[in-house]
């Protein structure tokens, strides 16, 4: 369970970030964060593993509150969060086996990591992550050599290869095409629900939220204005959170519930595409 108490982020320029933002995500949970530009999105994420450090609230892991923890504290409990960015942050010269094998940086020794001695534990489980995301031929190859979808396949495997309780996910599809961002989001859910992992996806896309997340949380200028299920978000809500639009001009959002979409290959057509 993470658990967000009051978390305020107010940055050197002024700006107010987050205002009292106050979360509980249970074990297993997938949520979505949508709002607008600026609305504090990244910078939630961010406060969770503490890249942006909060200016008050508190942010516990279970029973670890991440907001008292020293640099070493710190430290151990990011093995516990698995990081996935929009920009993938591969190390462009290694292969993908390697670029995966640093997901484990953080449980080797120092001496270790230097050499880039993996125990042979680690590596076969690595093996079948690149199973798991569909990259087992790809494991040699260069990770500048990759499509954007296969780039943000290895981030997920090497989030997956830290065991982490839960997934802090930036942007997944923001430099994706719509079928890719599909098949990444799908991937997402379904590894979330074969490890119990709870995620936190930080989502532009609203047709892509509502599919794929369980539950949506809609900031607006730093503060949660919505927060329920994918079937709630209705124009009025959308409303709420993004401000006055033609929502009914998108057909898919001026209904209350999901449905399928003339023209999107279906499930097995895209995993099959994989
Ligand atoms: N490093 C920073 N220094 C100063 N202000 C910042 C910094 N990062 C973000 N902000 C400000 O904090 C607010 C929230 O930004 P944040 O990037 O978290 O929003 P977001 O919802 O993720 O936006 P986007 O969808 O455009 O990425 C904005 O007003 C932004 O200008």
């Amino acid at each position: 369970m993470l658990r967000l108490e009051s978390l305020t982020k107010r940055y050197r320029t002024g700006d107010l970030a987050l205002s009292e933002i106050s979360l509980a995500i249970p074990a297993g949970q997938v949520v979505g964060l949508i709002g607008p530009s600026g609305a504090g999105k990244s910078t939630l994420i961010r406060c969770v593993n503490r890249l942006v450090e909060p200016t008050s609230g508190r942010i516990w892991l279970d029973d670890l509150e991440l907001t008292r923890l020293g640099r070493r504290g710190l430290r151990h409990a990011r093995r516990r969060m698995g990081m996935i960015f929009q920009e993938y942050a591969l190390v462009e010269r290694l292969t993908v086996m390697e670029n995966l094998l640093s997901g484990r940086l953080g449980y080797v020794s120092f001496w270790s990591s230097l050499i880039r001695r993996f125990p042979p534990a680690d590596i076969e489980n690595a093996f079948r992550l690149l199973d798991r995301v569909g990259l087992m031929e790809h494991a040699d190859k260069r990770a500048d050599a990759l499509s954007g979808g296969q780039r943000q396949r290895v981030g997920i495997a090497r989030a997956l290869a830290q065991e982490p309780e839960i997934l802090l996910v930036d942007e997944p599809t923001a430099s994706l095409d719509p079928k890719t961002s599909r098949q990444i989001m799908r991937l997402l859910r379904e590894v979330c629900a074969e490890r119990g992992l709870a995620a936190i996806v930080n989502i532009h896309d609203v047709l892509l939220a509502r599919e794929f997340m369980m539950r949506i949380v809609g900031l607006r200028a730093g503060a949660i204005v919505y927060d329920g299920g994918p079937d709630g978000l209705t124009p009025a809500v959308l409303t709420e959170i993004y401000g006055e639009e033609d929502w009914a001009a998108s057909s898919d959002l001026s209904d209350t519930g999901p449905s399928p979409r003339p023209g999107v290959p279906d499930t097995d057509e895209l995993v099959g595409a994989l």
